[in-house]
């Protein structure tokens, strides 16, 4: 599994977080930046890290900003993705279930540390369960 990760500022130290765990794990990933704690503007990396899971070059996104709204705004102004704002565990493994999510936006201001590893971990572990999910996901593009 192949992971694309972005942050803005605000999301940069959770990031690193997030890095070290997918690291522990494993698991390859590649960071669209931010790459400090210095003011920056989320769409800079959204826009790259969506494109690139848009593209097949990376199963799963995980994004971070302060709310977790912005970035995941952006994120899905990309036709083929769907991001949704995970706050705990549970949010996620529904996104993945029901809403065949292919971003995790996190809340970087919001939750601890070993929260956004748990979010993340329940993420990119929780498949789509397809179904009913699949034809009401199938109906949301507007063209
Ligand atoms: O888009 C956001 C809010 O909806 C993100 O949380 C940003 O990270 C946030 O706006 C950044 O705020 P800052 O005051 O510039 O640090």
């Amino acid at each position: 599994m192949k992971i694309a990760l972005a942050s803005d500022h605000a999301g940069y130290e959770k990031k690193q977080v997030i890095v070290d765990f997918l690291k522990e794990q494993g698991i390859e990933f590649k960071d669209f930046g931010a790459y400090s704690a210095e003011s920056s503007d989320y769409p800079d990396y959204a826009h790259p890290m969506a494109e690139a899971v848009e593209n097949g070059e990376f199963e799963l996104g995980i994004s971070l900003c302060g709310s977790g709204n912005g970035i995941s705004m952006t994120s899905n102004k990309h036709q083929k993705i769907r991001s949704a704002i995970c706050w705990k565990p549970e949010i996620a493994a529904l996104a993945r279930l029901h809403n065949d999510a292919n971003i995790c936006a996190l809340p970087a201001r919001f939750v601890t540390d070993e929260e956004a590893m748990m979010i993340v971990k329940t993420f990119l572990s929780t498949d789509f369960e397809g179904g009913r999910h699949l034809r009401r996901i199938n109906k949301m593009p507007l063209s």
